[in-house]
């Protein structure tokens, strides 16, 4: 199968358990809950994006034919040298619409990790090595189980509780960016010292201003 990628960029891990481990980011074209275009945003069921995950325009991007092509062009935005932990993060847009056991396959063969990023609405394929799953209020959740549940916080009609009983060995929440961000650092802070199963994940990167 072909895959399209919007980018590929070798950076920090900015976010959850792994923040702060050098990462190739493969970013998947499309997602299944926004176009991408702002027209749309408003009418989406995910509405508060931070990602251009349009097209595959992007540094490092293109069409990969196989999953030996896309796994080779990772391989070569990896900067950690030979012996280095690789580790790969497979983003997007929603990556669980392209990632394949092919892929997963020729990954493992260029000796990476391969973790995940996913919205949770589509059930991944075996082998992956990290998923972090990130729950959308409105849609239906499909994951249930993985290494971490990272919640955009605060979303309309979604209660972290609910989350609690599933099978995630780490519970985050993540402050929604944006006009209210410095608001929802502070709620996001609050709920975390009143619920300490609950851990605080921030967008580091950003802090950072790395990719
Ligand atoms: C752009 S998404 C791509 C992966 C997948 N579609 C997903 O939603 O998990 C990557 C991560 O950024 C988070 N994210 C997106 N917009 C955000 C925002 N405005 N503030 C904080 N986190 C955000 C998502 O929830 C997800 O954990
Ligand atoms: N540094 C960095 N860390 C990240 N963790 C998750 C990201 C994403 O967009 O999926 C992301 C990203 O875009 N950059
Ligand atoms: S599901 Fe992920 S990629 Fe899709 S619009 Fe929401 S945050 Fe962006
Ligand atoms: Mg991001």
């Amino acid at each position: 199968m072909a895959y399209a990628a919007k980018e590929i960029f070798y950076t920090l891990q900015g976010e959850g358990r792994n923040a702060g481990r050098a990462a190739v980011f493969c970013r998947f074209a499309g997602c299944n809950l926004w176009s991408g275009r702002e027209a749309d945003r408003a009418s989406a069921v995910c509405s508060f994006c931070d990602t251009d995950f349009v097209g595959t325009d992007g540094l490092g991007g293109g069409r990969f034919a196989t999953a030996s092509d896309l796994a080779q062009a990772i391989a070569a935005t990896w900067r950690g040298g030979a012996a280095g932990q690789r580790l790969v993060v497979l983003t997007g847009g929603e990556p669980l619409l392209q990632v394949d056991a092919a892929l997963i396959a020729a990954l493992h063969a260029e000796a990476f990790e391969v973790a995940v990023e996913t919205n949770g609405t589509i059930p991944p394929p075996p082998g992956l090595d990290w998923i972090c799953v990130s729950p959308k209020s409105g849609s239906t959740l499909a994951v249930t189980k993985g290494d971490e549940l990272k919640l955009v916080f605060p979303q309309h009609g979604t209660n972290p509780a609910r989350f609690e009983a599933m099978d995630f060995d780490a519970l985050l929440l993540q402050p929604m960016d944006g006009p209210a961000r410095e608001a929802n650092t502070a709620a996001a802070v609050a709920y975390c010292l009143e619920h300490p199963r609950w851990r605080l994940s921030l967008q580091t990167h950003k802090l950072l201003g790395i990719p």
